[in-house]
């Protein structure tokens, strides 16, 4: 927060507070699954990230928001062993990360979800969930898709994939292409797919970009259930009611900069916030059919795939819906 005197304010009179210091930007946290101090990264002469110290809470979710551009992206690929900083030195639940490459990043029970690339999209979605066990994925990992280079572990993977995509609601997909899937079910699939190295920290990239209404309560009630289910989840995303809804902490970046955090409702109602980064998204609707087509057009797939993805949204959002309605009928707030 901008008012460096605003002492923490516990969420909910039931909740262990995050923070017992004043709330400023890099303020120490009570329980810290992740600290980092002095992480700068340049591209040219463009200083992407310049995090003086951030810490991120265990068992919480974390929103990092901030303006296109403001370097968050990029510090989740540092963090998470996909590039290396110019300084800096981060821990994980104790232990030294800075250095440590992707795959071992994953291994250590920190992972984050990757958006569908044009050639994940042309893998099944099965074979998707089978590139989240080895914890390192990438498209350079493809080949351990090839059956010679298949470990024994391959029907434990499978099972275990299988048991994932029932619980979001996607095994009757396993062997669709996943290009094929609507942008809620792709998110679906994203964090699905982070879930087989059973990580503890789970970082997700812009849960909501591109998903239909009809799946965003599932997406928020999943995202929730990882918290429920004892993991901490740090997250990016552009969309405000998903920040206020779920978030338990909000942290700020500008200009690679920690330049705010706070509860979310304080860091919403902070006008610094608002003037540099709130006013500029209140339009951003993220969370419309448009977004699937955006996605398609990005993976480039073919246009008449495009078309039919057209055709079918209709029907798609109308089942969705009702499947959504259902659901809640049976008492379920999932
Ligand atoms: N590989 C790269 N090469 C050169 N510049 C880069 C690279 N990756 C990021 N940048 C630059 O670093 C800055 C931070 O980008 P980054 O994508 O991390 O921001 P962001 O906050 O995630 O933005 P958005 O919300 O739009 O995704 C931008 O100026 C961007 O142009």
């Amino acid at each position: 927060m901008s008012d460096e005197t605003a002492f923490a304010q516990a969420p909910a009179a039931d909740a262990a507070p995050i923070v017992t210091e004043p709330i400023r930007p890099g303020v120490p946290k009570v329980d810290p699954i992740l600290i980092a101090d002095g992480v700068t990264r340049q591209f040219g002469g463009n200083t992407a990230v310049d995090v003086e110290h951030v810490e991120i809470p265990r068992g919480k979710i974390t929103a990092l928001i901030g303006p296109n551009g403001a370097g968050k992206t990029t510090f989740f690929n540092l963090l998470t062993g996909f590039d290396r900083p110019n300084t800096g030195t981060w821990t994980f639940d104790g232990s030294d990360l800075a250095g440590v490459p992707a795959y071992k990043v994953a291994r250590r029970g920190m992972v984050r979800t990757f958006q569908l690339t044009k050639s994940l999209g042309l893998l099944s979605v099965l074979e998707n969930m089978r590139l989240g066990a080895t914890g390192q994925l990438g498209e350079r990992f493809l080949p351990s898709l090839m059956p010679f280079l298949w470990s024994r572990r391959e029907s434990e993977i499978t099972d275990k994939a299988m048991e994932l995509l029932a619980r979001f609601k996607l095994d009757t997909k396993a062997s669709d292409y996943a290009a094929s899937l609507s942008g809620g079910q792709r998110k679906l699939l994203e964090m699905a797919r982070a879930l087989m190295s059973d990580p503890t920290l789970v970082m997700l990239d812009e849960p909501m970009a591109g998903v239909n209404p009809a799946l965003t309560q599932s997406l928020l009630g999943h995202i929730l259930g990882l918290k429920d289910s004892g993991m901490t989840v740090l997250f990016v995303e552009h969309d405000m009611h998903m920040v206020q809804t779920i978030a338990d902490w909000v942290i700020v970046m500008a200009e690679g900069k920690v330049v705010a955090e706070g509860y979310p409702r304080e860091v919403m109602a902070d006008q610094a916030v608002i003037d540099a980064y709130l006013g500029a998204h209140h339009d951003t609707d993220l969370g419309t059919l448009t977004g699937q087509l955006a996605i398609a057009e990005e993976v480039g797939i073919s246009d008449e795939l495009i078309e039919q993805i057209e055709e079918e949204l209709e029907e798609e959002a109308e089942e969705e819906t009702e499947e959504e309605t259902e659901d809640a009928t049976e008492g379920g707030s999932k």
